[in-house]
């Protein structure tokens, strides 16, 4: 098993490269016996998978004018006309992390489970969790632009706490996880200052506070899209693990 972990530890820490290199490729692994051995099976088999951080019919106008903000901003042309990578990266987002990740060797148990990531498991576009997220490798930051569908909602017509804390989680975990490879979150602290109205789109900021052997601290604000409403302001705390940690369920 340690060689599938390795291969599965070099998913996690390619997250944050994904975009640009990322090559698809279908691996599964099975067990005879007592050896668990990879199979590669034809590309045809399997539909490519959906990156769910594209935009969608359901994203309004603010929603689309922060990602083209961020997008452009991923490639640059230089004096001489030359394109080149620019300071923010845009992250792919699928509905299972391990099933996609480059070179992605997983457990049969996992293949034959129904497992969804969390916030992307709902198909009807716009319902709950619309978002995308950039790195700024140099600026040690992530942003992510999130639209708040119906389904999401707490207090009438505003976001449930909960889903606004599932949303810092995913954005801090996926920071912390590009900084220090695979992480757990040990540590959450939400100051919620403001509600955020149901369809409405907000920006989460995540900064890198400090890193401290297997601590990595993080903090991250959500926003108004011109930044002039703070509606939460929260300080995470991430564990470095090891992958059998994460696999054995511990
Ligand atoms: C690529 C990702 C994309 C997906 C994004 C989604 C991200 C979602 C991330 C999650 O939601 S993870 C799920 C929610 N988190 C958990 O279920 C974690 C459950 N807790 C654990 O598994 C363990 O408690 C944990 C791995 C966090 C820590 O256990 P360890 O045994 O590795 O650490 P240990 O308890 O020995 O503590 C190590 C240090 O951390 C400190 N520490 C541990 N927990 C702490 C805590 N809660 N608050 C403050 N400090 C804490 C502890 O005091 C100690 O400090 P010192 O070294 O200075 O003595």
């Amino acid at each position: 098993m340690a060689w599938s972990v390795g291969r599965i530890c070099k998913g996690f820490l390619r997250l944050g490269l994904l975009s640009k290199q990322t090559q698809l490729i279908p691996v599964t692994s099975v067990s005879v016996g007592t050896v668990r051995t990879a199979v590669t099976l034809p590309s045809f088999l399997f539909p490519k998978p959906r990156d769910f951080s594209l935009p969608n019919s359901s994203w309004g106008l603010e929603m689309m004018r922060m990602y083209e903000h961020y997008n452009r901003q991923c490639e640059v042309e230089t004096e001489g006309g030359q394109k080149q990578e620019g300071p923010w990266q845009k992250l792919p987002s699928y509905n299972r992390l391990l099933k996609y990740a480059t070179g992605g060797v997983y457990l049969s148990e996992m293949i034959q489970s129904k497992a969804r990531l969390f916030t992307r498991n709902i198909r009807n576009p716009g319902a709950a969790f619309e978002y995308v997220l950039f790195v700024n490798s140099e600026e040690q930051k992530c942003v992510c632009v999130l639209q708040a569908g119906h389904l999401l909602e707490g207090p009438p017509g505003h976001v449930h706490g909960g889903a606004i804390a599932t949303m810092i989680d995913t954005v801090t975990g996926t920071h912390a996880t590009i900084l220090s490879g695979p992480v757990m979150t040990a540590n959450l602290n939400i100051n919620y200052r403001r509600p955020i109205p149901l369809g409405s789109t907000v920006l989460l900021e995540s900064s890198l506070e400090k890193k401290e052997g297997r601590k990595t601290f993080i903090t991250c604000r959500v926003t108004s899209t011109d930044g002039s409403k703070l509606h939460t302001e929260t300080s995470a705390l991430f564990l470095s693990i090891s992958a059998s940690h994460l696999l054995s369920g511990l």
